[in-house]
């Protein structure tokens, strides 16, 4: 009997070459332990609210007001709602055609696209044309579709830094083409090291490789580091001279804990270099409302924003978007919250800023506790988390660590991990997951639990870690 269609080995291969470690071995493991009855701290995914972080209150009570439109009827409403809220609900009903419920344009509503090119004009100084933003169920959903417009054959190469999300890895695998990769400096905190990539594209296209774009994560994850205006010139003049798209991740770019490298957006750079190369080199930057002191993951809100895109390309991307139909429409109105938040003046306004405060500069005090507690134990080094929402220590394990590594059939950091995982209910993600170089062993966790329960959580991972190293050194 030949296999049926979806059987196991009749599949797609490039569906069965995609790894996505975020979600991978170590969770699953976790989910298992937790329905024996352990507790568990799933530090593994970005997920704010899934680890206690409140939602902000004000893009609740629009959206809720735009969720059930009968209570802006209500005679009462006013004794629930504040004013602002109740003005931006019925504002963005009128931009619907039939409320929440009914499709958009399948680049999203036109009144949000044009709030976000305000927001991006705003924040870059550089006008932005809301014919060139396109919402999506969040940026993964952008990534994948911008990737998929780009990889045509296996020969295209795409580069991407490593460690990286493995977003990046499994999207390429799926639509078949080939990750180039470029490692990050960990000793230079994460840096870019321009010999290296430029090594990478040489070695790429040696093979055959047609490398067409480049991938910036910028805060970065899960290594943390921010880029700085230096960086990002010497990135888009390369390239302008290798003629690549650069993909522009920033998804986090709320998401900074230190002052000296503040965010700044690739397309401002790109515009502050004038032409030619602010004329030639093409770019697509991603943004989200999962991140940020937001934390929205579930409403699964996106866009990306296309610059020095042709019309007939654009329209191609549009063509395949409508495939879909309509981005889900409550996202929508998150992200048009997010790039518009409540004004000084407004009612609202002091609550938002304190609540956005808040979890700011909580988020801030937490990567300081993680950071110093991974480098509290002797065999862990770690960078400090400048931005986005990870911490990425190096685990250095000792030969006997890695030969019972080996005898278990699992990867040293997989087997680390693992251990943790069983003596602590920490669940994190090995640095296998991303990518890292050859002999060098890290996990992934986010600087998300609550900030009350992180110095017990950090001793706990020490108590665990010095009881490893005990078990394994010589
Ligand atoms: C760099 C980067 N880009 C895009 C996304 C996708 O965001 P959307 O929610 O908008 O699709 C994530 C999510 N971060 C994952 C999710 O949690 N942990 C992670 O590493 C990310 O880290």
């Amino acid at each position: 009997m030949s296999p049926k269609p979806l059987d196991y080995e009749s599949l797609n291969e490039n569906v069965k070459k995609v790894a996505y470690a975020v979600r991978g071995e170590l969770y699953l493991r976790a989910s298992e332990l937790q329905k024996e009855g352990k507790k568990i701290i799933f530090t593994n995914v970005g997920n704010p609210h899934a680890l206690g972080q409140k939602p902000l209150t004000f893009p609740r009570q629009v959206v809720a007001l735009c969720q059930a439109p009968f209570l802006l009827d209500d005679p009462n409403v006013g004794l629930l709602f504040p004013a602002d809220a109740i003005a931006r609900a019925k504002h963005y009903l009128s931009l619907t055609s039939g409320g929440l419920g009914a499709y958009s344009d399948s680049r999203g509503l036109t009144g949000i696209r044009k709030e976000i090119a305000d927001f991006i004009e705003r924040r870059d100084g550089y006008p932005s044309d809301p014919e060139l933003v396109f919402l999506t169920d969040g940026a993964s959903k952008g990534v994948m579709q911008i990737l998929n417009t780009i990889i045509r054959n296996e020969k295209d190469g795409i580069l991407v830094p490593v460690p990286q999300y493995p977003l990046y890895s499994a999207t390429i695998s799926l639509y078949g083409g080939c990750l180039v990769p470029y490692y990050l400096e960990e000793e230079a905190n994460w840096s870019l090291d321009f010999y290296n990539i430029r090594q990478s594209v040489a070695a790429a296209r040696s093979k055959g490789i047609t490398v067409r774009a480049m991938v910036i994560i910028n805060p970065g994850n899960p290594t943390g580091q921010c880029l700085s205006e230096a960086n990002i010139r010497e990135l888009l003049k390369f390239c302008f001279q290798e003629n690549l798209v650069l993909l522009a991740d920033e998804v986090y770019q709320q998401n900074v804990y230190q002052d000296e490298r503040p965010f700044i957006s690739a397309r401002k750079i790109l515009f502050d270099m004038g032409p030619p190369i602010s004329k030639e080199v093409q770019l697509v930057s991603f943004h989200t409302v999962s991140k940020g002191y937001w934390g929205e993951c579930g409403q699964r809100g996106g866009y990306f924003e296309m610059t020095n895109l042709p019309p007939q390309t654009v329209d191609e991307i549009y063509k395949v978007a409508s495939v879909s139909l309509s981005p889900n429409v409550p996202g929508q109105i998150f992200l048009g919250l997010m790039v518009n938040p409540p004004k000084p003046g407004d009612i609202s306004y002091a609550r938002f800023v304190a609540e956005s405060k808040a979890v700011l500069e909580s988020l801030r005090r937490r990567a300081h506790i993680m950071t110093d507690g991974f480098n509290s134990c002797r065999n862990v080094v770690c960078n400090f988390t400048e931005g986005a929402m990870y911490s990425f220590p190096q685990i250095c394990l000792p030969p006997k660590a890695i030969e019972a590594a080996k005898k278990a059939g699992k990867a040293p950091d997989v087997f680390y991990c693992l251990k943790l995982l069983e003596a602590t209910g920490i669940s994190t993600v090995p640095g296998s997951g991303f990518g890292q170089k050859e002999g060098v062993f890290h996990l992934r966790t986010t600087i998300l639990p609550a900030e009350e329960e992180m110095p017990a959580i950090m001793a706990s991972f020490k108590k665990f870690n010095d009881e490893f190293m005990e078990q394994y050194e010589d």
